[in-house]
């Protein structure tokens, strides 16, 4: 049988993508499911935002294939990736400073985005409720009207995410998400990912190895590459190859 025609969320096989001859991602094969949280940790170099850069088609593999819920995306376009379902959050938060969250939610609400979209847009009762339930989720309700520059590095962060919840993706890639967060904010995003997680899978980049511990469900170690290992934190973060080439620097 071939193992792309699965009930996985997201198949990605034999994946390889060269720059001028160096392979930063290498002949890699990794499967997600149905609302996991897959953590994906490595040295620097390791190839871990390429990854993400080559499902979300802001790279074009070498080779190899990439199936999201059985639909191969390594020809389609960016935007085509996006409306099939997948969500990508970059490391720095891009929010609109000028408008209030609610604002932001709005403008990211799948029938603005496009120029007849935002022509005819109006603000009806479902984007409304869309934009509150999303803002709960959040944790930004009660500042729904107040403007996005007052908030704090992590609440635009979450804000973000938000941005991308409204468009109900089925698959999340997050960079990085805890960055330059509180220790409050961490935890509180390690929440969010949990609730976030009921109904999608969720793809994050992340350092910090207590918050890994915290959301994930299953962590794949990259190195060179290629993947290093994978499986569950405990058997992860003791497995002396990982020791060697990450968590003992
Ligand atoms: N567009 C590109 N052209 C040439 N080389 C690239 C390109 N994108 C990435 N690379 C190289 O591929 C390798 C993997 O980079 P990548 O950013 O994916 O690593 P990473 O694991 O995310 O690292 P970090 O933890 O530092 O973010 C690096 O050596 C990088 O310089």
């Amino acid at each position: 049988m071939n193992a792309s025609n699965t009930d996985f969320v997201l198949a990605v096989e034999n994946l390889t993508v060269s720059f001028d001859g160096f392979k930063a991602v290498d002949d890699l094969t990794l499967y997600v499911d149905e609302g996991e949280i897959r953590v994906i940790i490595g040295p620097n170099g390791a190839g871990k935002t390429t990854v993400l850069d080559l499902i979300c088609g802001r790279t074009r593999s070498t080779q190899g294939s990439i199936r999201f819920r059985n639909r191969e995306l390594t020809k389609m376009s960016e935007s085509a990736i996006v409306q099939s379902g997948v969500g990508r959050k970059f490391q720095t938060p891009s929010v609109y400073t000028d408008l209030t969250i609610f604002e932001n939610l709005e403008i990211s609400y799948p029938r603005g985005r496009n120029v007849f979209g935002s022509l005819f847009f109006k603000r009806d009762e479902t984007v409304i409720r869309k934009c509150e339930e999303v803002a709960e989720m959040i944790l930004l309700k009660d500042q729904l009207h107040e403007s996005a520059g007052l908030l704090s590095h992590g609440q635009k962060q979450w804000l973000e995410i938000g941005m991308l919840l409204i468009q109900d993706p089925e698959l999340l890639m997050l960079d990085e998400p805890v960055a330059g967060m509180s220790v409050t904010e961490r935890q509180e995003t390690a929440k969010l990912l949990r609730r976030i997680s009921e109904n999608r899978s969720v793809i994050v980049i992340e350092h910090d190895m207590q918050f890994v511990a915290e959301i994930a469900d299953k962590v794949t170690v990259l190195h060179q590459g290629k993947i290093l290992t994978e499986g569950a934190i405990d058997k992860v973060k003791n497995d002396p190859k990982v020791i060697e080439v990450y968590l003992g620097h």
